[in-house]
């Protein structure tokens, strides 16, 4: 259950200025990612699994094949909080490394 306020359009234009490659699609903070395998998603994914078990937020994507769809919104504030930065901000980590 998360406590954290929904943020404001000027607390999200501000929080994308430092998140490369997310935008906010339908409500939601979005991302395309794209791998040069199956198995390299896959793997990514693997490894953003633990870390949003860790931190008790689960992103919404969609893999097909070396391509991976992901939104971020927290479901229990009813719109898209600090988590979902934060989750993005790990997420576009573990994209590098
Ligand atoms: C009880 C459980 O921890 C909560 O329902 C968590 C789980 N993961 C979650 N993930 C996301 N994205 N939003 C939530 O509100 C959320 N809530």
């Amino acid at each position: 259950m998360s406590n954290l306020p929904v943020l404001s359009t000027s607390e999200l234009d501000m929080a994308l200025l430092e998140l490369k490659g997310w935008s906010i699609e339908r409500g939601k903070l979005h991302r395309q990612f794209q791998f040069p395998s199956f198995v390299k998603a896959f793997g990514f994914m693997t490894s953003v699994a633990l870390v949003a078990e860790t931190m008790g937020h689960h992103p919404e994507w969609c893999n097909v094949y070396n391509q991976l769809s992901v939104d971020l919104i927290t479901h229990d504030a009813g719109g898209i909080t600090m988590n979902d930065i934060h989750l993005a901000h790990k997420m576009n980590e573990l994209a590098q490394s």
